[in-house]
């Protein structure tokens, strides 16, 4: 099997949530893929004031507003399902502040079919990929994990019945160097199978008090397609993993007014995000030799989406 590029590149845009009243202070410029945010002084400050009116910030792509979950999908997954296919390991996940659409753009809203988000497409198209390729064979795996407090959960532990967030399965979240998992998966044959194991794991994040069930925005969900395919009467088999991370609320927590569990919680999220950042930094260092990019500078109705192709499964 030919090596394929170890970091063949990480793609970050911005969706724009639509809200009813638009922020003055937000330009937008999409032939430039370029965000301002202008901030007036504080004049009452200081009698010498030099705080920063204006933050500008570059992106791969923008989504405005107005971009629907088929556009977000085509350019923003597309591109890293069919790398995936072609064995790929894939990476997409929402980064944001709680209420900035993360949920929304990975798994979808609740109630219209168009709302369906980046997973339940990536389901499938990579079924419609598998069914038009006759001359190989695929076995694709499901995975779907909760992280809270560092702890990760397996949120399709579908033989149980799950009534509190403390039934799911605690899982050691492991990675062999081979690329073997030590966290449980499961077959899915077509694509119903697949998108019934995800409704099993929607149903799951939501057991539990509000605060802190799986789906509230203290904790990371991370959903995996694991694939596997051999050209037929080859032996040679290509793995590939597409994780799709609808990670945890963004947002700082200042250092007074938050104290027991919720201080805890933010201790865990700030230090993954972080992180997190500095993998994306280096990833993006290596792959580009670009400017260092600042993940904490977006205003509140903005959200991150990052996507990178990390090399072969
Ligand atoms: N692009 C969009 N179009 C229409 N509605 C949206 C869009 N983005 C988000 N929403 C709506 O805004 C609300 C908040 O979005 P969502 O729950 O996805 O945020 P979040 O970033 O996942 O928050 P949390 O961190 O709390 O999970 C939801 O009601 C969602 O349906």
């Amino acid at each position: 099997m030919a090596p394929g590029p170890e970091v063949s590149g990480i793609d970050i845009y911005v969706r724009i949530k639509p809200v009813r009243r638009p922020s003055p202070r937000l330009v937008v410029d999409t032939s430039e893929n370029k965000i301002e945010f202008i901030i007036p002084r504080n004049e009452s400050a200081r009698l010498v004031n030099n705080q920063r009116e204006h933050f500008e910030f570059r992106f791969n792509g923008i989504l405005t507003a107005e971009a629907k979950q088929d556009e977000v999908f085509e350019r923003v997954a597309r591109p890293v399902v069919t790398g995936a296919m072609e064995g790929y390991n894939g990476t997409i996940f929402a980064y944001g502040q709680t209420g900035s659409g993360k949920t929304f753009t990975i798994t979808g809203g609740p109630e219209r079919y168009v709302d369906r988000g980046i997973i339940p497409r990536c389901i499938s198209a990579i079924f419609s990929e598998i069914s038009k390729r006759s001359d190989q064979q695929f076995t694709v795996h499901i995975s779907y994990l909760g992280i809270y407090n560092n702890e990760g959960y397996d949120l399709l532990d579908a033989g149980r019945e799950i009534k509190a967030m403390e039934d799911l399965q605690q899982v050691h979240l492991g990675e062999a160097e081979d690329g073997t998992v030590s966290y449980p998966m499961y077959r899915a044959n077509n694509e119903e199978a697949a998108l019934n194991l995800f409704f099993t794991g929607e149903y799951n994040r939501t057991i539990g008090d509000t605060p802190r069930n799986m789906a509230s925005s203290r904790s990371h969900c991370i959903f995996t397609i694991h694939i596997e395919g051999r050209k037929v009467g080859e032996d040679v088999v290509r793995r590939s993993k597409l994780n799709l991370v609808d990670l945890a609320g963004s947002e700082r927590v200042s250092k007074t007014g938050v104290d027991g569990t919720t201080l805890r919680e933010a201790k865990y999220i700030n230090l993954s995000l972080h992180y997190l950042e500095q993998v994306i930094i280096a990833l993006q260092e290596k792959a580009m030799g670009m400017n260092r990019w600042g993940l904490h500078g977006a205003g509140l109705e903005i959200q991150f989406c990052a996507v990178w192709a990390d090399g072969w499964g």
